[in-house]
């Protein structure tokens, strides 16, 4: 009896190492999973060390936590790499609502999923400024003028840096009043000059004029016009100059704001130079976002819907649905652009490692 007992006893033992073993094997390949996982997102490299940004601050290490205090987040709460390391895609826009719209649409375009019961949250506490994340891209409202875009592009590319993120893309998705053309039509950006029409950002620091220069990343205005194929898209697109004023009434030379010294044959005669000068739209933020992106070492593009032909008025009486269609022609072509971009990545990685396409495509979640 006692030596069945003791049978029984060894028995219950033996099986408990046998659970532990297994509990351990599982957990063992849980994490090997996890680790091939990552490879395969990593393309198979290691993290990196460092961001890619250039020209930062060089006392950022002193800062310790650093405060972004208009996004709301600092170094000490956030975890910088974690959260945001993945970002490839920033895409910029005025209003919170646009920048909203256009994190469900490329949730929807790149087969990402919530879980059915949640939003996407807009991750900036700060309340100056909305930031959405949809796995690679980061979709943020930049405000109007060139100040409120300058302070949130700081705050951004320290955002990058902290998070080691790799060559970021920037492209600014706007509005903009077109010269000469139909509104609706979508401009990209060649060039971002200021009223005087120089390709610089000019700031005051220390009393004395900073200029930077302001000129865009050919390459990747060629590369977003390539996909706004006439056959393919049912909007008109055209490349240009455009004027980056610091009002959106007499710094544009419209008629309609509260002050005018100016006439109407003033004007005219203005537009018309403009436009004799390659310029084809203007908008309020260009000078900045190109130059501070510059400076970074940031690839960058402008692409703006125009909703006014200034060449016909100043006052904006477009009705609410065309605006709604409007907005969306810059964001097909910037979705269009990210989704070439990471399948082409794709491409090269299965021909590299020969990973089968379901590991790196599919649905998944956020
Ligand atoms: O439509 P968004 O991108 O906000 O930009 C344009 O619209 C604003 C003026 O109405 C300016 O900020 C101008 O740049
Ligand atoms: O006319 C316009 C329209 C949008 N944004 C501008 O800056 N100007």
């Amino acid at each position: 009896m006692a030596a069945k007992c003791k049978t029984a006893g060894a028995m219950q033992c033996d099986l408990t190492r046998d659970v532990c073993q297994l509990k351990e094997s599982v957990r063992s390949q849980g994490k090997q999973l996890g680790r091939l996982v990552r490879h395969m997102k990593m393309g198979c490299k290691k993290p990196p060390n460092q961001s890619t940004l250039k020209g930062l601050n060089p006392c950022l290490p002193c800062f310790k936590p650093d405060f972004l205090y208009h996004l709301g987040m600092d170094t000490a709460t956030t975890n910088f790499p974690k959260v945001f390391g993945d970002v490839r895609f920033v895409c910029m826009g005025g209003t919170p609502g646009r920048m909203e719209r256009f994190a469900y649409r490329i949730m929807k375009d790149l087969r990402l999923k919530l879980s059915p019961v949640t939003t996407l949250r807009n991750m900036a506490d700060g309340h100056r400024f909305a930031l959405y994340k949809v796995g690679p891209v980061l979709c943020v409202s930049h405000g109007m003028g060139c100040p409120s875009i300058s302070i949130l592009l700081h705050e951004l590319f320290k955002m990058m840096h902290y998070a080691k993120c790799q060559n970021p893309v920037f492209i600014r998705i706007g509005t903009c009043g077109g010269i000469g053309i139909e509104p609706g039509t979508v401009v990209i950006s060649s060039e971002a000059l200021d009223c005087k029409l120089n390709p610089c950002y000019e700031v005051i620091v220390q009393g004395k004029i900073v200029q930077h220069c302001s000129k865009l990343d050919q390459c990747l205005a060629q590369e977003l016009q390539s996909l706004a194929n006439p056959c393919e898209v049912d909007f008109e697109t055209v490349v240009g100059k455009t004027i980056c004023a610091d009002d959106f009434y007499e710094g544009q030379s419209r008629l309609d704001g509260a002050f005018c010294d100016y006439t109407s044959h003033s004007k005219t005669a203005y537009l018309l130079g403009l436009k004799g000068n390659g310029v084809v739209n203007f908008d309020m933020e260009s000078t900045a976002f190109a130059a501070l992106t510059k400076r970074a070492n940031i690839r960058s593009a402008v692409v703006c819907v125009s909703v006014i032909d200034r060449m016909n008025g100043d006052q904006i009486r477009a009705c609410p649905k065309s605006l709604s269609v409007w907005e969306k022609r810059p964001q097909e072509l910037v979705s269009r652009y990210i989704r070439k971009v990471l399948l082409d990545e794709v491409n090269e990685a299965k021909k590299v490692n020969d990973v089968p396409a379901r590991c790196v495509g599919g649905e998944s979640e956020i």
